[in-house]
């Protein structure tokens, strides 16, 4: 049988204007098709184009030219986007985001708070998500309470409050010390695994890349375009000791030789 795809670009370009004239091409000619379930990660020096690509996918900003499905539907139709294909993406960053304000949970429901779900219902599945993102326990407090790493699962959490189909992941760790940042990924896999989620990953982390990835693409800069695309077949689920393997290390040498040509 042959996979399903869930998000499709195709001839993807992005030019940004700059104050006083001329452009930055950002991102030039893209084509790409990911995998329903599927852990695509895009790796990339500085300036390459990987969050103009994953915001141009996510419906935060219209490509200059170029089509992106998800799910079979057309996400952008100049600069208006789909409402049926938004519903399908999540969005995580390097910075939580979340309203100091409001308890863990109650950030959480905050996208189903506005889609009108009533109050109880929401709450409900805020605290089935504080569990799956292993935030058990942690449903009333306040984000200053919990660490750096606990308020990104939180952002995870609500990234898929709605249900979505995809996780949009920008740099979510990059912030997070070596450690925390370890122990996050084993979370992020098995999240993914349980949920069966579509994830597309930024980092500039090598090794982040190999552990987590099915397929890394590789980015070049000026203008930004994909470099290669590397198949990572290591077995599932991914511990600490992967690390070790000779096929992970060799994945990691291949990439930081193309890494190097490119930058
Ligand atoms: N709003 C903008 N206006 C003009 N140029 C921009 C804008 N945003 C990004 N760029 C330029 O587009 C190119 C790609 O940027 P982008 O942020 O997508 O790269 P990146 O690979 O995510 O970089 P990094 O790894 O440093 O986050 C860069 O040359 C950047 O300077």
């Amino acid at each position: 049988m042959n996979a399903v795809t869930e998000i499709e670009l195709a001839g993807v370009e992005k030019r940004y204007s700059v104050p006083g004239g001329g452009a930055v091409h950002a991102l030039s000619h893209t084509d790409l098709s990911v995998r329903k379930g599927e852990f695509l990660v895009l790796l990339g020096p500085s300036g390459c184009g990987k969050t103009t690509l994953l915001r141009m996918v996510g419906g935060l900003l219209a490509p200059s030219a170029g089509q992106i499905n998800i799910g079979g539907r057309s996400l952008w139709r100049g600069t208006a986007r789909d409402p049926a294909a938004l519903n399908e993406l999540g969005m995580v960053f390097q910075d939580a985001n979340l309203f100091p304000w409001r308890s863990i949970e109650r950030n959480v429901a905050l996208p189903l708070e506005l889609r009108r779900v009533p109050r109880a219902a929401r709450l409900d599945r805020a605290r089935a998500l504080c569990r799956t993102v292993g935030l058990a326990g942690f449903e009333k407090r306040w984000p200053r309470e919990l660490s750096g790493g606990m308020r990104q699962r939180a952002a995870i959490a609500r990234a898929l409050a709605g249900d979505p189909e995809i996780l949009l992941m920008d740099e979510p760790f990059g912030a997070l010390d070596a450690m925390t940042r370890e122990a996050m990924n084993i979370e992020t896999q098995r999240i993914w695994m349980e949920t069966g989620k579509t994830v597309i990953l930024v980092t500039h982390s090598i090794s982040e890349a190999v552990f987590l990835a099915d397929r890394v693409v590789l980015l070049s800069p000026r203008p930004g375009r994909i470099d290669s695309i590397h198949e990572i077949e290591l077995p599932r689920p991914r511990t600490p000791e992967t690390q070790t393997l000779p096929a992970f290390q060799a994945h990691v040498r291949d990439l930081r030789r193309r890494l190097e040509a490119v930058s």
